[in-house]
């Protein structure tokens, strides 16, 4: 079945491991408490802070105590849902200001558009919400690179290492799984995304194998011709 779409991974696919870690992590922790603490009578905030006291099974936290778990859940970099959310509205914030700059490697901004150019739908699936997800890419270092996207997906659509989620995404964007390729950096994600039945292309930017997927090291180096 020839490939119709390709659904990308964002931390160490498109973008470097560095950006999230050294940057987008770092502000989050800076920002996120004076924004929960000023914000959290704004209805999508408070909405986020009863997840977390949901989540976190303490019905009764206070602000303090939920900027606290919240911390605490980007230091062990935790993909929760509530978390990822938040993240998204603060990095708003930076971006808007021009303090944040969405890093994607030089090789992915060229293969997305030339996928683009050619045919292929393309999307998105990360951890990162899909507020997140619109930022990266819509505040680049290449420009506004939204226009190639044709739909996001985030962990609302199930974790990245379960093959229900593949399944959810598949059922959403109205493509045969195995028309899908599934782009990522982490081997228990390609695994889950094969088991749901689509093709998958690891990619492994310091070099190396994902164990039983084809791997490369540059968008550059994938042609959805050959899966
Ligand atoms: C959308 S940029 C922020 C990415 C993020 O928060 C994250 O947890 C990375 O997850 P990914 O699924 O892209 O590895
Ligand atoms: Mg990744």
């Amino acid at each position: 079945m020839p490939i119709k779409a390709i659904l990308t991974d964002i931390e160490g696919t498109t973008s470097a491991v560095s950006f999230v870690f050294d940057v987008l992590f770092p502000y989050a922790a800076k920002h996120l408490p004076a924004f929960v603490r000023e914000q959290a009578g704004r209805a999508d905030v408070a909405e986020q802070l009863a997840a977390v006291r949901r989540e976190s099974n303490e019905p009764d936290a206070d602000v303090e105590r939920v900027v606290e778990i919240l911390l605490g859940w980007i230091a062990e970099d935790r993909k929760a849902t509530p978390l990822k959310a938040l993240q998204g509205m603060v990095w708003e914030q930076g971006y808007q200001a021009g303090q944040l700059q969405g890093h994607v490697y030089p090789d992915a901004v060229e293969a997305l558009k030339r996928w683009h150019q050619d045919g292929f739908q393309l999307f998105v699936y990360s951890s990162g919400s899909i507020q997140a997800q619109r930022l990266i890419f819509g505040c680049s270092v290449a420009g506004d690179l939204t226009p190639l996207f044709s739909g996001y997906f985030d962990t609302t659509s199930g974790p990245k290492r379960e093959a229900q989620s593949y399944v959810n995404i598949t059922q959403a964007i109205h493509i045969k799984a195995g028309q899908i390729l599934f782009l990522s950096d982490i081997v228990e994600e390609l695994d889950a995304a094969r088991t749901a039945g689509m093709a998958t292309c690891g990619l492994a930017r310091e070099g190396g194998e994902l164990a039983a997927h084809i791997t490369v090291d540059s968008f550059a180096r994938i042609d959805p011709a050959i899966f």
